[in-house]
């Protein structure tokens, strides 16, 4: 039985309330049946890995000023100009390379709708239908606007929106809410809402991780004698002007590493996929696994990416194709890549954490 009042005093959402009946009339507009709205948010995908497709997906990324905060007057005429007639190719080629056939679609997109499915089944076995799970895009499709309209449209007076990614950045946490936030300005009714912060000190997540590791650890013959940790990189100047990514990304490591019990030297903190002449967060991956062969003999070696919540190009291709190509030009013999969080059961589980603890009082 619930109660009917959170501990703020104010109306709690009950079972009663899912099965009132819907209003509807000649003189009335449909009313839905009140709910809850989970709305999960990744990064976004091209929609193809064609030039067309890869240019619109580019250009609507890199013209967000969360990403890339040069003045448009700048920025705009290089991106439009230089970038989107070279980089829709090569990025395209290696979309290509792990582009998942059988569905026609990238492979964040698959995984982000099996986190989905997963993450519904485990609310709604809690909730029932009072909840709502859904997942949007920043960019591309499905848009973070056409899945608010839905779940409005649905009876979701209440959504609480939850951007896939353990570490805070202003490229990605804060332009995620913005979208959403932009979305509920052109509803009529507007629901209330919340967004769920950043999760990577939570300790299911950082136990998710270290199972991760501990699995791939215990299946090996010769074990890595180093993992590395590769966090998407941001410019340097970020960190500077007050983003709390690059502490975010070093205290996951540390928490991790606690967690396995492992001395400093065998689990160091990097950063991959540098964009543009400016410095970003250092020590680069690509350079940083190959000065570790060349100059301290590393010759088994482990990596994996917290920052993803899901395997993507990035991790696919930049990862498990570039930087351990850089690894073995350098004389490393065993290079292991370890997958991310994904829709392993321990992973939704932290998420289902999330999610619970920021419902407290809607439900
Ligand atoms: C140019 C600036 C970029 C910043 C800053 C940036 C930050 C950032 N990105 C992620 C997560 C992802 N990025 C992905 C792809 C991707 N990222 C950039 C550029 C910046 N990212 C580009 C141009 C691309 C597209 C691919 C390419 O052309 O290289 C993806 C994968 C999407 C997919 O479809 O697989 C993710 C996820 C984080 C976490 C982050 C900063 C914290
Ligand atoms: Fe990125
Ligand atoms: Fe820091």
């Amino acid at each position: 039985m619930l109660d009917a009042k959170s501990t703020d005093g104010s109306a709690m959402f009950t079972a009663e309330d899912a099965a009132r009946p819907v209003h509807a009339g000649a003189d009335h507009p449909r009313v839905p049946v009140a709910k809850i709205g989970v709305l999960v948010a990744n990064l976004g995908t091209p929609d193809g890995y064609d030039y067309w497709s890869m240019r619109r997906y580019l250009n609507e990324f890199l013209s967000d000023r969360r990403v890339i905060d040069y003045s448009p007057w700048i920025w705009q005429p290089l991106l439009q100009g230089v970038i989107l007639s070279k980089r829709p190719f090569s990025s395209g080629a290696a979309y290509k390379s792990i582009w998942n056939e059988e569905e026609g679609e990238s492979p964040l997109m698959t995984i982000t709708k099996a986190q989905t499915a997963k993450l519904t089944q485990r609310l709604k076995a809690e909730y029932g239908d009072r909840v709502e799970v859904d997942f949007c895009m920043r960019y591309g499709n499905p848009s973070t606007a056409s899945r608010v309209r839905r779940m409005v449209k649905e009876g979701c007076q209440k959504i609480l929106f939850f951007p896939l990614y353990p570490q805070y950045a202003g490229a990605t946490t804060a332009t995620a809410n913005d979208e959403f936030f932009r979305s509920l300005l052109k509803e009529k009714w507007q629901p209330a809402a919340r967004t769920a912060p950043a999760y990577f000190d939570r300790p299911t997540y950082i136990d998710a991780l270290a199972k991760s590791v501990e699995r791939v650890w215990g299946a090996m013959h010769e074990k890595p004698e180093l993992l590395i940790a590769s966090y998407h990189g941001v410019p340097r100047r970020y960190l500077m002007e007050g983003d709390p990514y690059h502490c975010q990304c070093q205290k996951t490591t540390r928490l991790l590493r606690e967690r396995l019990g492992w001395p400093e030297d065998r689990l160091i903190t990097t950063f991959q996929s540098r964009f543009g002449p400016e410095e970003w967060l250092k020590p680069y991956t690509v350079e940083e696994v190959a000065r570790q062969a060349r100059e301290n003999g590393v010759r088994r070696i482990a990596v994996m990416a917290p920052a993803f919540s899901a395997d993507c190009i990035e991790t696919l291709e930049e990862i498990n194709e570039e930087i351990r190509e850089s690894f073995e030009e350098a004389g490393g013999e065993q290079f292991t890549y370890i997958p991310c969080l994904n829709d392993d059961d321990d992973h939704i589980e932290a998420l289902a954490e999330v999610v619970r603890e920021n419902l407290a009082g809607w439900i």
